[in-house]
């Protein structure tokens, strides 16, 4: 029997940081490794798999529907291809913001891949912004991440007060008690820190270890929508997502962007839009934007076959996003 190939999963809800980490760990780990990274984006089009297909990876990216659905079959057969065709010596997966941990972990466990697979590391990147709302509104897939991790890494905690960071991890220890969990913001950190998995990285970092016993200190509210059997809905019984795609070649002046990405931050006409993300063409070279729950970025993007995004939210409307970005040529769930 062969050695088992190590795993690492770096879940977390939407717009948390996920392929952020992943982009640090592939620039300051695993030199000299074949490794296979599975991407699972929620939408038709792929935006993640171009900001990671600057680094020597094999990459598959898997464009869920339906997650509850379709997920456990389609990275079944994917891994069982990269096994067989890429050989690697190490596997990252990324799997969707409205996807469930505990899946992904239950297709890591199955027989077949028993004598092949060892899952190495587990990791939740927590939004330390972002993460007290995700956790009231769309509890049921954010607990579920925080449930089944072994090592809770909070992002973006520069950009908050101390306090709420505080606050935020009282709530997870309440979920996750056993977790290690790392505050450090991660230009502090290498990324052979953040993957180290107890106490050669307790020495130096801020930590916060110790589990808690209060109660919550809000009720979990979960949204009702339920609309299922559809390709681009993420659902459970409780929860619905749906994810909208549009490719165009229309070129956007940076001006126009940023407004387009203020009234989606501003105006609720378009649906509750939790993460834009995608690239467009710019004036003078390509546009990058990123938006979480009405933080948004521009940046300069390098060049794509055509311009792209995808909007995921809830009661998203469909024609008034399609007007928004103006000129789409496919768009659709
Ligand atoms: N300031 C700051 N920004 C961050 C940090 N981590 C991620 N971001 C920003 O947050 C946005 C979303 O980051 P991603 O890495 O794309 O998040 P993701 O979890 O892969 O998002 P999904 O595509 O929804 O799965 C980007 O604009 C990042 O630059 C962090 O630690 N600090």
């Amino acid at each position: 029997m062969g050695k088992k190939i190590p795993v690492t999963i770096i879940s977390g809800f939407l717009g948390a940081g996920k392929t952020t980490l992943i982009q640090k760990l592939l620039e300051e780990c695993f030199q000299g490794e074949r490794i296979f990274l599975l991407e699972n984006e929620f939408g038709r089009v792929g935006i993640d798999g171009s900001l990671l297909s600057q680094y020597k990876v094999e990459m598959r990216e898997i464009y869920s529907g339906c997650i509850c659905c379709s997920l456990k079959g389609d990275f079944t057969n994917a891994l069982i291809d990269a096994l067989d065709k890429v050989k690697p010596q190490r596997i990252l997966i990324e799997p969707t913001g409205v996807g469930k941990l505990s899946e992904i972990i239950s297709v890591l466990e199955q027989s077949i891949f028993q004598d092949k697979l060892a899952i190495d590391q587990i990791i939740t990147v927590v939004d330390a912004q972002k993460s007290l709302s995700f956790l009231k509104n769309f509890g049921e897939f954010f607990k579920d991440q925080v449930r089944r991790a072994k090592t809770l890494i909070l992002s973006k905690t520069q950009k908050v007060a101390w306090q709420e960071v505080q606050t935020l991890i009282q709530e997870l220890r309440i979920l996750n008690s056993e977790a290690l969990c790392v505050t450090t913001p991660w230009n502090q950190l290498t990324g052979t820190q953040i993957l180290s998995k107890g106490t050669s990285l307790e020495k130096y970092l801020n930590l916060v270890n110790s589990p808690v016993s209060a109660k919550p200190t809000f009720r979990i509210k979960f949204g009702t929508q339920h609309r299922s059997g559809h390709s681009g809905v993420a659902h459970t019984t409780k929860e619905a997502f749906q994810s909208w795609s549009w490719e165009s070649p229309k070129v956007f002046k940076e001006a126009a962007l940023e407004k387009l990405l203020s009234r989606l931050e501003k105006e609720t006409s378009f649906g509750t839009v939790i993460r834009a993300k995608g690239f467009v063409p710019g004036l003078n070279g390509w546009l990058h934007f990123e938006y979480v729950s009405g933080d948004w970025n521009i940046s300069t993007g390098s060049p794509q076959s055509i311009g792209r995004a995808v909007v995921i939210g809830q009661g998203l409307q469909e024609e008034r996003l399609k007007h928004l970005f103006g000129g789409a040529v496919y768009e659709g769930c």
